[in-house]
């Protein structure tokens, strides 16, 4: 997926939180979007990923030289952020199967082997909500991680994680980037080390 944003802005009522940003996100680049908290990352990432509307400016997307329309982005993103929930009801092996669904895990990839991938085949037949914040997070990212979509959004990826769990990120994170579009929004270095490119939002910020 290619983006192209040209004189973006998005403001809440009267307060800008990023203006005038025209910038190429191109196919096999991983993005960092950094800046303190409050600075407007997850408001760029969302805009970025038409779940929100532009205030200002113009949005353009394109997969394999074709364009596609803001409406039909959300049909080809992976996503992992904070505000995501799972269905808790639902067994791991359930959730996956569920999820699978909607969108596809990688071709040649089965329910068992991602479930391996995760470090989980223990806990497949149990249920989310039984689950520790830190198997629901390696879980999301999972999800987003195998997921067979070309434009890959992280936010705050390893929130919730342990040594082993950042370990794991590190290892996955490296074994499914190559050829997409990856943004990811955060604070921490070490989960956006992997990035080829940063974009700090407050450079975007009018002066108040
Ligand atoms: N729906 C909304 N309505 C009004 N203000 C909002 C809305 N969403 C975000 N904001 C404001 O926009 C600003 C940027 O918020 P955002 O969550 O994008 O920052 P962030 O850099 O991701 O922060 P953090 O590092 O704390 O996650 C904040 O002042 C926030 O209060």
């Amino acid at each position: 997926m290619q983006i192209e944003a040209r004189g973006l802005g998005k403001r809440f009522g009267r307060d800008w939180i990023f203006r005038d940003l025209t910038r190429t996100f191109r196919p096999g680049t991983a993005v960092a979007l950094l800046g303190p908290n409050g600075s407007g990352k997850s408001t760029l990432l969302q805009t970025l990923a038409a779940y929100t509307l532009p205030s200002a400016g113009e949005l353009h997307y394109a997969l394999g030289g074709q364009a596609v329309r803001p409406d039909d982005v959300a049909r080809h993103l992976a996503l992992c952020a904070p505000a995501l929930e799972l269905i808790e009801e639902l067994s791991l092996a359930e959730l996956v199967q569920f999820h699978a669904r909607f969108r596809p895990l990688r071709a040649g990839l089965s329910a068992a082997q991602f479930i391996e991938r995760l470090q989980l085949p223990h806990a497949r037949h149990k249920l989310l909500r039984d689950f520790s914040s830190g198997m629901k997070q390696r879980v999301k990212l999972g999800l987003a991680l195998y997921a067979e979509a070309p434009l890959l959004l992280l936010d705050e990826p390893t929130t919730n994680l342990d040594r082993a769990g950042v370990a794991w990120y590190h290892e996955h994170v490296a074994a499914t980037v190559a050829g997409r579009l990856v943004l990811v929004s955060s604070n921490v270095e070490e989960e956006y080390a992997f990035c080829q490119e940063r974009l700090t939002v407050t450079d975007f910020a009018p002066r108040r």
